[in-house]
C-alpha cells in the first residue's frame, strides 16, 4: 500500500481555512471541490492510457487517451459527495458509482445503505472518494466490496487522515501494492469519541448540515 500526503502550499492553505469552525457551508464545499482536484493530479498519475493518434494542423503525431475500462469514481455518501464534482471535473469521461455508508457514532460500526455500482469490476481502476479517514473502518469496508467486485486497483482520496486509520488499512493491505491512499494532511490522533484532532469536526455535517 502507497501513502501519498501531498506537500504543497496551495493544499495547505485550503486545508487551513476549511479546519476553520467559522468557515461556513457553502466556502466549505467549494473548498473541498478545489482540493479534490489537486490531489486528483497526484491520485491520476498510474491511471492507464494507450497511444493515440492525433492529426494536428501541422502533422500527425501520438497523444494519450484513458485505456479502457474507463476509470470508475466512487464518492462514499454522504461526505465524499462533496468530492465528486471537484473529481469528474479533472476526469470527465470516467464513470461513477455511489457507496453510501455510515459510521455508528457509538459502536463505529460501519453499517452500508446503499450501493449502485457495476456488478462485475474486473479490469476496473478505482478512485474512492471519502473526505475523512478517522479509525479507518469506512474504507477497509469500501476496498474488500471493491476487491470482491473484482476491482484491480483502488486509489482512496481523503482530505484528512488520522494515523490510527491508515495503521488500520497497513494492517489490512499493508504488502497489497493495489491499494494507493492520496492525503491532503496527516493528523495528529484520534480523541476519544474517534474524531480526528485536530481534524475539521464532522465532515458530513460541514458541507450538509447536521444528520439529525
Ligand atoms: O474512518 P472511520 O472511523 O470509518 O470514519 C470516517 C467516516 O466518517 C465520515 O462519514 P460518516 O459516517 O460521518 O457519514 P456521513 O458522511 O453521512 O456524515 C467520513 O466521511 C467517513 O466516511
Ligand atoms: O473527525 C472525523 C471523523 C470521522 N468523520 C468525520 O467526518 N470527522
Ligand atoms: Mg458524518
Amino acid at each position: 500500500m502507497r501513502v501519498q500526503v501531498v506537500d504543497h502550499p496551495l493544499v495547505a492553505h485550503k486545508v487551513s481555512v476549511l479546519r476553520d469552525k467559522n468557515t461556513t457551508s457553502p466556502v466549505f464545499r467549494q473548498l473541498t471541490e478545489e482540493l479534490v482536484t489537486l490531489l486528483a493530479y497526484e491520485a491520476t498519475r498510474e491511471v492507464r492510457t494507450v497511444d493515440v493518434e492525433v492529426e494536428t494542423p501541422v502533422a500527425l503525431t501520438t497523444g494519450t487517451a484513458f485505456a479502457k475500462p474507463t476509470p470508475l469514481v466512487v464518492p462514499i455518501m454522504r461526505a465524499g459527495l462533496g468530492m465528486l464534482e471537484g473529481m469528474t471535473r479533472l476526469v470527465p469521461t470516467a464513470e461513477v458509482g455511489f457507496l453510501g455508508m455510515a459510521r455508528n457514532e457509538e459502536t463505529l460500526d460501519i453499517i452500508t445503505y446503499a450501493e449502485r455500482l457495476p456488478a462485475d469490476l474486473t479490469g476496473r481502476q478505482v478512485f474512492v472518494l471519502d473526505p475523512m479517514l478517522a479509525t479507518g473502518g469506512t474504507l477497509v469496508e469500501a476496498i474488500k466490496f471493491l476487491f470482491d467486485r473484482g476491482a484491480d486497483d483502488v486509489t482512496c482520496i481523503c482530505l484528512i487522515a488520522a494515523p490510527e486509520g491508515i495503521a488500520r488499512l497497513e494492517s489490512e493491505h499493508g504488502a497489497d501494492d493495489r491499494v494507493h491512499l492520496v492525503l491532503a494532511s496527516l493528523d495528529e490522533r484520534l480523541d476519544e469519541k474517534s474524531y480526528i484532532v485536530p481534524g475539521l469536526g464532522d465532515a458530513g455535517d460541514r458541507l450538509y448540515g447536521l444528520a439529525h
